[in-house]
C-alpha cells in the first residue's frame, strides 16, 4: 500500500500517522514534522494512512472480509483506524511517499454551503487556497514589490491591485443576497452614536460575518503597502468602519464633499465603469484631481483627515459598488 504525503498547509494535519498508541490511535513520531514538512524525503513505512491509498489488488486477500471492523468488543471502532489496524495485523505494509510534491489537503471543517459565497469565508481555514483563488495576480509583482513605484494618480493617493474579479463578484453577491442596505440617511443605528454625518447606502462587513476576514486582509496585504507609501507610520490596522457602498441613480448616486474619519482610507472598486455603471469616480477637491474609471480589485489609499477633502461623483447609470474602510489609528 502506498499513499502520497498530503497535508493541510499550516496545520500539520496529514494523510498519515508516524506512530500509533497502544489504543491504536494517533501518536506523534519523532520524524513526523520532518516528513510532513519535507525536511526528510523518501518512502516511509507507517502504521496508519487515510484518505487516499493505492493498494495492490493481489494483496487485498490478506485482509479480513470486512477490513473496516476489528471485532465486536473493543475499539478501534472508527473505520479508518480499524482498517489500518487490520492492515498492520495481517502484514499489509502501509507506506507514504514525499519525494515529490503531490498537492495538499483542504480543511472542510468550516465550509458552509448555505452561504452566498462560501469561499470568501475560507480566509482563515484554507488560507493558501483562498490566496490562490482571490488575490490579484499582480499583487506580489506590483503592490509589495520594493522596487516597484506605485501609481499615484492624485497627490498622496496611492493605487494598487489587491484582489481579482472573483473576490469582487463574490463580495457583491454576498451583499446583494443579504440585501439590507442602509437607508442612506443620517440616522444609523449600527453606529454607537446612532448618527452618520456623511451617509452612504451601504452594508457593513460585520453584518455579513466578514469583518474579521476583512481586518485580516488589511493586516496581511494592505499593511505592507501602507508601510511602503506612508513610511515610518506603524498602523495597527484597526478599523470599525468597513463597508460596501452601492450607488444608483434611483437611490443614492453620489456623496457630497467630506473628510473621512480615518487616519487613512482604502477605497476599492468592485466593478467596472461603462460595463456595470456610468459616471461615478472620486474627486479630491484640494488637488483639483478627479479619478474616474477606477480598476476593479484595485485599491485607492489616501489620508482621511485634513488634506484629502473629497466627494463621490454621481453615478449616472447602472450600479457602482466600492468597498471602503476607515483605518484608525
Ligand atoms: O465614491 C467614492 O469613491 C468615494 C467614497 C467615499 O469617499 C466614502 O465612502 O467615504
Ligand atoms: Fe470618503
Amino acid at each position: 500500500m502506498i499513499a502520497p504525503v498530503l497535508m493541510r498547509p499550516g496545520f500539520f494535519w496529514s494523510t498519515f500517522w508516524g506512530s500509533v498508541s497502544r489504543t491504536h490511535y494517533y501518536e506523534r513520531s519523532d520524524d513526523y514534522h520532518d516528513i510532513v514538512g519535507n525536511n526528510k524525503q523518501g518512502v516511509w513505512n507507517v502504521p496508519y494512512t487515510s484518505g487516499l491509498q493505492l493498494i495492490k489488488a493481489s494483496k487485498l486477500s490478506l485482509l479480513p472480509e470486512n477490513p473496516y471492523k476489528v471485532g465486536d468488543m473493543f475499539p478501534p471502532q472508527d473505520y479508518d483506524v480499524a482498517f489500518a489496524y487490520n492492515a498492520r495485523k495481517h502484514g499489509l505494509f502501509m507506506h507514504v511517499v514525499n519525494i515529490e510534491h503531490y498537492g495538499h489537503l483542504i480543511n472542510p471543517d468550516s465550509y458552509d454551503t448555505s452561504r452566498a459565497a462560501p469561499e470568501l469565508h475560507e480566509q482563515f481555514t484554507n488560507k493558501l487556497d483562498w490566496e490562490l483563488h482571490y488575490l490579484h495576480e499582480d499583487f506580489y509583482k506590483i503592490s509589495v514589490n520594493e522596487s516597484y513605484e506605485l501609481e499615484q494618480p492624485c497627490t498622496d493617493v496611492f493605487w494598487f491591485p489587491i484582489v481579482n474579479d472573483y473576490y469582487c463578484d463574490d463580495l457583491i453577491h454576498t451583499m446583494e443576497t443579504f440585501g439590507k442596505w442602509s437607508g442612506g440617511t443620517n440616522k444609523d443605528e449600527r453606529l454607537s452614536g446612532g448618527y452618520e454625518n456623511v451617509p452612504t447606502r451601504d452594508i457593513h462587513m460585520n453584518q455579513v460575518g466578514l469583518e474579521d476576514h476583512w481586518i485580516q486582509l488589511l493586516k496581511d496585504y494592505v499593511h505592507p503597502v501602507q508601510l511602503k507609501v506612508f513610511e515610518g507610520y506603524h498602523s495597527t490596522l484597526s478599523a470599525i468602519m468597513n463597508f460596501v457602498v452601492r450607488y444608483r441613480t434611483d437611490e443614492q448616486p453620489s456623496l457630497r464633499p467630506h473628510h473621512d474619519s480615518s487616519t487613512f482610507t482604502v477605497n476599492m472598486a468592485l466593478n467596472t465603469k461603462d460595463k456595470d455603471y456610468e459616471g461615478g469616480g472620486v474627486r479630491f477637491i484640494r488637488y483639483n484631481c478627479t479619478l474616474v474609471g477606477l480598476r476593479k480589485g484595485w485599491m485607492l489609499m489616501h489620508p482621511g483627515r485634513l488634506t484629502h477633502f473629497h466627494e463621490g461623483l454621481p453615478t449616472t447609470g447602472g450600479t457602482r459598488y466600492i468597498m471602503v474602510s476607515f483605518v484608525n489609528p
